[in-house]
């Protein structure tokens, strides 16, 4: 079975169509990048994953479970789909050890020296061990979100969801965050997608591309043939827009 599968799945927001029979399947371990204008609905679209947005119509299969059943147990998929804001949402209260340590707490009830241990050791994985007790604030956009990663890895979960990571940095924090992200894609087996406007980084990580327009997925190719030469010509227009 598939991570993630979308059979003719429809979301609406009131009256406005955003995914139009989507159709989609990610199996576990693939790398996938999603691109496409502004507006496209790349981010509802992997926002419905872990249940952040509902779908109507269709089917959603993630890990196992239909999330388009409103009887299903979203608590059950989120233990095991994380996600990586473009705005890092971090706890602004809380110090950035305490922001990796209270969701395995709460919600895997794992073990508070074990808990430490794993956040310290993630802290290091992305260069952060020193800020350990400083709140999110204190820090720089790029350092934030490489919390956040950390917080994410926390969970230790089977999917890992990256909605514009590098959107809101500085254009000298972004090479440091995608550097991780390349890493974690490497060392890891979780299945991750990741929206993005780095197309050198989407070359460089994904296994396929998914080319979004008004809602609908217009082309899902393997990486090469997509950078190649897309098939869809607005997708090739569109590239031809960001790729100078
Ligand atoms: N909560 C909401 N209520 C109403 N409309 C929304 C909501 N969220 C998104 N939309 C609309 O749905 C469409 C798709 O938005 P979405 O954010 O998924 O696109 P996107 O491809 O991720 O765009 P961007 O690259 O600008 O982030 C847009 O027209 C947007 O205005």
């Amino acid at each position: 079975m598939s991570m993630i599968e979308f059979k003719d799945v429809n979301k609406f927001y009131g009256d406005y169509h955003a995914l139009t029979d989507i159709n989609l399947k990610v199996e576990a371990g693939e790398t996938v990048v999603l691109i496409g204008p502004s507006g496209s609905g790349k981010s509802t679209l992997i926002r419905t994953i872990n249940g952040l947005e509902p779908v109507q119509g269709g089917q959603l299969i993630v890990n196992g479970q239909d999330l388009a059943n409103p009887k299903t147990d979203m608590n059950r998929t989120r233990k095991n789909v994380g996600m990586v804001f473009q705005h890092f949402n971090l706890y602004a209260n809380k110090t950035v050890l305490e922001n990796i340590m209270l969701a395995p707490r709460l919600v895997l009830h794992r073990d508070e020296d074990e808990n430490k241990k794993t956040a310290m050791a993630l802290l290091d994985r992305v260069g952060l061990v020193d800020q350990a007790e400083k709140v999110p604030s204190a820090l720089s956009g790029g350092q934030q979100q490489r919390i956040a990663i950390a917080r994410s890895l926390a969970m230790k979960p089977k999917a890992l969801l990256f909605d514009e990571p590098t959107s809101a940095l500085d254009p000298e924090m972004v090479n440091g965050v995608l550097k991780i992200i390349k890493d974690i894609v490497n060392d890891s087996s979780m299945t991750t997608l990741v929206v993005t406007h780095e197309m050198g980084f989407a070359k460089q990580v994904a296994d396929r591309v998914i080319f979004m327009d008004q809602g609908q997925i217009l082309e899902d190719s393997p990486t090469d043939e997509f950078f190649a030469q897309p098939k869809e010509p607005r997708a090739q227009e569109f590239l031809s827009q960001i790729i100078r």
